[in-house]
């Protein structure tokens, strides 16, 4: 595991003519956790798309040691391929051999359906794949925007134990859920009603 470490430091969040969220601080070290909660429109995306790099605070700052892997509504992957396929693309650019990929899929219970095409894979299969991806990605720091939406009992329970797997091998996890989420050591960040 790369070393990692993820620091935010009083960051405020713009986006159109709102304020939606400022004066966040986070300060997590490789193997930790964090929950984001707060009530839809919060700005919990946006945090975590932030935290990624994918969008630019309005004020504040943002350090981050580790390669940022995102899981969130969009599997991004290419919905014409099969399954196995549109994992190959990925893996070419992560540089991940055969025998790695064969293993992320296997764990998240997806072998059998490599031949299917993306866009024939249900909601609860697709975030599997996704997940399945996200493994591939070898990333330190993960970013999980929702990660149980779709899924079953069993997939919640998998999701849950690749995040603590992940963190106990040195990785951190940033998980913004509604649903209860068991996470390892963490802190949980409730986003504040801010009127602007
Ligand atoms: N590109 C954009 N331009 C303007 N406003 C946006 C843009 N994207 C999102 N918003 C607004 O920002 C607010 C926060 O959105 P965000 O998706 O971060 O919230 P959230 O807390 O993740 O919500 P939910 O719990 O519903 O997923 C919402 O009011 C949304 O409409």
């Amino acid at each position: 595991m790369q070393a990692c470490h993820l620091v935010a430091n009083q960051i405020a969040c713009r986006r159109g003519e709102r304020l939606l969220f400022r004066a966040i601080d986070l300060d997590l070290a490789a193997g930790s956790a964090c929950h984001i909660t707060g009530p839809n429109g919060i700005g919990k995306t946006s945090l975590i798309r932030i935290l990624g790099g994918l969008l630019r605070p309005f004020s504040g700052t943002l350090e981050r040691t580790g390669n940022a892997g995102l899981l969130d509504e969009k599997p991004a992957l290419d919905p014409q391929l099969p399954l196995g396929k549109a994992l190959d693309f990925w893996a070419g650019l992560d540089g991940v051999d055969s025998a790695a990929k064969g293993t992320s899929i296997t764990r998240v219970g997806m072998a059998d359906l490599l031949d299917v095409p993306v866009r024939f894979l249900s909601t609860g299969q697709k975030k599997r794949a996704a997940l399945a991806r996200l493994l591939g990605q070898n990333a330190a720091v993960w970013l999980l925007d929702e990660p149980l939406n779709g899924l079953d009992r069993e997939g919640v329970a998998l999701c849950e134990s690749l995040v603590a797997a992940h963190c106990a091998a040195g990785g951190i996890a940033v998980v913004a859920s509604h649903q209860p989420i068991a996470l390892p050591d963490h802190v949980t960040l409730n986003l504040p009603e801010f009127a602007a």
